[in-house]
């Protein structure tokens, strides 16, 4: 029996090998963490992410081929195949940071792979890393090899949130970089029959080692650009009276172009986008490439100019204060059906609007309390750290309150600010809402969820991103 082992037990690990486990009962899938709550939690009913779908596979597969634990030595002495799927944060400190991936813990699972291993690996990059990442774990593991062979592939993982299951079900693509050398070809080849007993043969592509990693924050660097292109149109959308929505259609009917990824919103979040952009920058400017880097961190500029265009439409509709006023925020998550609330736009934005001394009462149907008053309280870059090591805030920000109901977060709101695509955002009584909150009341919709005008028809002030203004903040003009 084929034994896999997985270090890392996140978004990434854990569902990606209960897809493996459940598609492969020939394959033993063991996924070790060094956080014992997440194990916990895993082997437990209340799974630590939430991802539609994902709870069935857990089920179906738990303790027949696929196994949660805490014990990484063991698992990893006895695997033939061992993914590393642990956090690549950007750095905070000394050379690179702000830019550079943190490799400390691929490095240190690296070295406890090269320390208790006893037969021959195949240890297989699913964490997104730099360029030429394999060579230095390819030098950390073979420095004291005992004899021991070790092959790295580059198998980077383009799985969404909140459609995790789906992306893995029926990807459009699985990339395998290796070795263009006899015993990397066979490597390559063993972690292509995996895939096989799922994935069509045409869908496994394989690539040098470089080539799949670059390729990795390439996409990523391309899917984010979109977003800048379509956001920063929404700016001069809203400046002229065109509508971005209009405009986003009949630009994607180009085939050339296509229809997806073209949804302006408050600005793109998620724990990876802006990392693996500030890495590529990082890799063009210690490649000598200045014109290149400045290209792609004009992505994130324009990401963070679309979050703080928000924030100011608030204050400048609002008699240019929310000082006392209380802002409900709808949807914390970076996006819908996930709790997932890493490097979202939504942190941002409450904290332009403390900034602005609001109060603020949020509802999100996935993120607790808990993880938003951490999320406000940590420093840029903290959360990309395996939770158990991120510093903890002793005191809650007290002029943000947290609900479970959507119609509480609003009562008493002066304005609403829509901030996760939620579904459920859609169906909310808004009439209901207008009655029970300050006149004039507001709502800015981040995301392009509710009809501007159904709103206005029921009294409310209504701005939404890219679409024409409502007639009372033409005359409000909001400075980025
Ligand atoms: N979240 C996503 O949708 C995607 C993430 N990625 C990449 O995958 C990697 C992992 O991302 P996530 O799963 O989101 O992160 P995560 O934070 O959810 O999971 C990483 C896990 O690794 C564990 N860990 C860290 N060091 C360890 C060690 N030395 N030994 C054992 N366990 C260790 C942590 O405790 C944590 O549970 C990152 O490089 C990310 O860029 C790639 C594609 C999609
Ligand atoms: O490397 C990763 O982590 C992953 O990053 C993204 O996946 P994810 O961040 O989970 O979610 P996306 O659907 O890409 O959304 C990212 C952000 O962009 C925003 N977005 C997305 C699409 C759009 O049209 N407009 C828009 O504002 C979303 O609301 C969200 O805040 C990529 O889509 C995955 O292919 C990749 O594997």
């Amino acid at each position: 029996m084929v034994k896999i082992c997985c270090i890392g037990a996140g978004y990434v690990g854990g569902p990606t090998m209960a897809i493996i486990a459940h598609k492969c009962p020939s394959i033993e899938v063991v996924v070790v963490d060094i956080s014992v709550a997440r194990i916990n939690a895993w082997n437990s009913d209340q799974l630590p992410i939430y991802e539609p779908g994902l709870e069935d596979v857990v089920k179906q597969c738990r303790g027949r081929n696929l196994f949660f634990s805490t014990d990484v030595e063991k698992h990893v002495y006895e695997a033939d195949i061992i993914f590393v799927s642990v956090n690549t944060p950007t750095k905070t400190r000394g050379l690179g940071a702000g830019k550079a991936a943190d490799l400390t813990y691929w490095e240190s699972a690296a070295r406890m792979i090269a320390d208790v291993s006893k037969s021959d690996k195949i240890v297989v990059e699913k964490s997104t890393v730099p360029v030429k990442t394999a060579e230095a774990i390819e030098k950390i593991l073979t420095h004291n090899s005992k004899g021991i062979n070790y092959q790295i592939l580059s198998n980077p993982e383009f799985l969404a949130e909140g459609t995790a299951i789906q992306d893995l079900l029926n990807p459009d693509r699985v990339l395998i970089g290796g070795r263009e050398t006899p015993e990397g070809c066979k490597a390559v080849r063993a972690l292509k029959d995996v895939y096989a007993h799922w994935v069509p043969e045409d869908r496994i592509i394989t690539a040098n080692l470089w080539s799949a990693e670059l390729s990795k924050l390439a996409a990523n660097a391309f899917l984010a650009q979109r977003i800048s292109s379509v956001n920063a149109i929404s700016a001069l959308c809203e400046a002229t009276g065109a509508n971005v929505s209009e405009v986003a259609y009949a630009v994607g009917k180009d085939s050339r172009i296509g229809p997806k990824f073209l949804n302006a919103s408050v600005g793109f979040g998620g724990s990876c986008f802006q990392k693996d952009i500030l890495n590529l920058v990082y890799i063009c400017e210690c490649n000598g490439l200045p014109e290149v880097a400045n290209y792609w961190k004009q992505v994130i500029k324009i990401n963070d100019y679309q979050k703080s265009r928000f924030v100011n439409r608030v204050v400048a509709s609002m008699f240019n204060t929310v000082s006392g006023k209380r802002i409900a925020v709808l949807g914390f998550a970076f996006k819908k059906d996930t709790g997932d609330t890493r490097e979202t736009p939504a942190i941002d934005v409450c904290k332009g609007l403390l900034g602005d001394k609001a109060t603020i009462s949020i509802y999100d149907p996935q993120v607790t309390e808990d993880q938003i008053q951490r999320d406000l309280a940590m420093n840029k870059f903290d959360w990309d750290h395996p939770i158990h090591l991120q510093p903890m805030s002793p005191t809650a920000i007290k002029q943000v309150s947290v609900t479970w109901d959507a119609y509480e977060a609003t009562k008493g709101a002066h304005g609403v600010c829509i901030l996760t695509e939620w579904d459920e955002f859609k169906a909310l009584d808004y009439q209901r809402i207008y009655e029970n909150m300050q006149k004039p009341a507001f709502i800015f919709d981040g995301r392009n969820v509710v009809d501007p005008e159904k709103l206005r028809e029921i009294g409310f002030i209504v701005y939404s991103i890219g679409k024409p203004l409502d007639p009372w903040l033409k005359d409000m003009p909001a400075v980025a």
